[in-house]
């Protein structure tokens, strides 16, 4: 598969070293106009840097967009007279409908609307999609490549705004809850790096055992509560507190604040 990252920015790198990584490409054009940020990749065998998104267009059958909105628009009108119904188009840009990409490129090339999240760095993104009529031929394809860099869906379109809340905000939403352990243990006595691998891990291990056993959580939170101990009590305590409650309704307004800059 001949892939190119048009924008390989934070996350069209991400993306990028995910698929080296899982060795799911066999060449890779990254573009963007100040090179300098990624030279370190010039060394790598199957990498092309360059600026000129029309000969990573030309050298490649599938085209990851990541460049910010305000851009995705000049950048497929340059490129449009080279994009063939062989070219699977991928954009990974927040609120950018595929209706809008049609406009452009025209309803006969194969276009994916895709959002991973930042964790395909590190191969471990739950990547949601969608696509246009023609472009569902393509979507298999799409999904393994974004397998291979962790977990994939495929969901209507109308979901897309939903699913970027809950995955790739998400990643933020989870990091604070990470942090706000580790201010915990700190508190409990632990040095600041050993609080840090203490949340890391039990974190890990608390989504590792749901992935494994594809039980419910409260299954789970019943095997480690004792009654009378002290789990239920600070589980009763966080809930108190408005732990759910707040989750849910910071899930809302994320929802209600990405519906507000779509209609922007
Ligand atoms: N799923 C997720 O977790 C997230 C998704 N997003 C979405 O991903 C997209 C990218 O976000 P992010 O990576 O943070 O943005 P960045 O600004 O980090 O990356 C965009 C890159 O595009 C490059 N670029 C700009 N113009 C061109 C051009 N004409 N040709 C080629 N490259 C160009 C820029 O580099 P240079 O200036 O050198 O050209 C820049 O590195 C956004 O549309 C956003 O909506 C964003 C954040 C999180
Ligand atoms: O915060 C944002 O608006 C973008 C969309 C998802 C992640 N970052």
């Amino acid at each position: 598969m001949k892939v190119a990252i048009i924008g390989t920015g934070n996350l069209g790198l991400a993306i990028g070293k995910g698929i080296l990584d899982s060795n799911g490409a066999s060449s890779m054009y990254l573009t963007k106009r100040n090179l300098d940020d990624i030279k370190e990749y010039a060394s790598y065998d199957k990498v092309v840097l360059t600026s000129d998104n029309r000969e990573a267009v030309k050298n490649s059958d599938v085209l990851i967009f990541a460049i910010q909105p305000r851009h995705l628009e000049a950048i497929l009108e340059d490129v449009k007279d080279l994009l063939t119904a062989n070219h699977i188009i991928i954009s990974v840009i927040t609120g950018f409908s595929i209706s809008r990409i049609e406009s452009i490129v025209g309803s006969d090339k194969n276009i994916i609307r895709s959002m991973p999240n930042t964790a395909i760095a590190v191969g471990k993104s739950m990547t949601c999609m969608c696509s246009n009529a023609i472009g569902k031929s393509k979507i298999a394809i799409a999904q393994s490549i974004f397998d291979k860099v962790g977990a994939s869906m495929v969901i209507p379109e109308e979901q897309m705004q939903a699913a970027t809340v809950i995955c790739a905000s998400g990643i933020a939403f989870w990091m604070r809850l990470i942090r706000a352990t580790t201010q915990g243990a700190i508190q409990l006595g632990f040095e600041a790096k050993e609080a840090q691998e203490l949340a890391k891990h039990t974190c890990d291990g608390a989504a590792g055992l749901l992935l494994a056993s594809g039980n419910h959580p409260e299954e789970e939170i019943d095997r480690v509560t004792t009654p009378g101990g002290c789990t239920i009590e600070g589980l009763n305590e966080m809930e108190h507190q408005g732990l759910s409650s707040s989750l849910i309704q910071g899930i809302v307004a994320s929802f209600e604040k990405i519906n507000q800059i779509k209609k922007g």
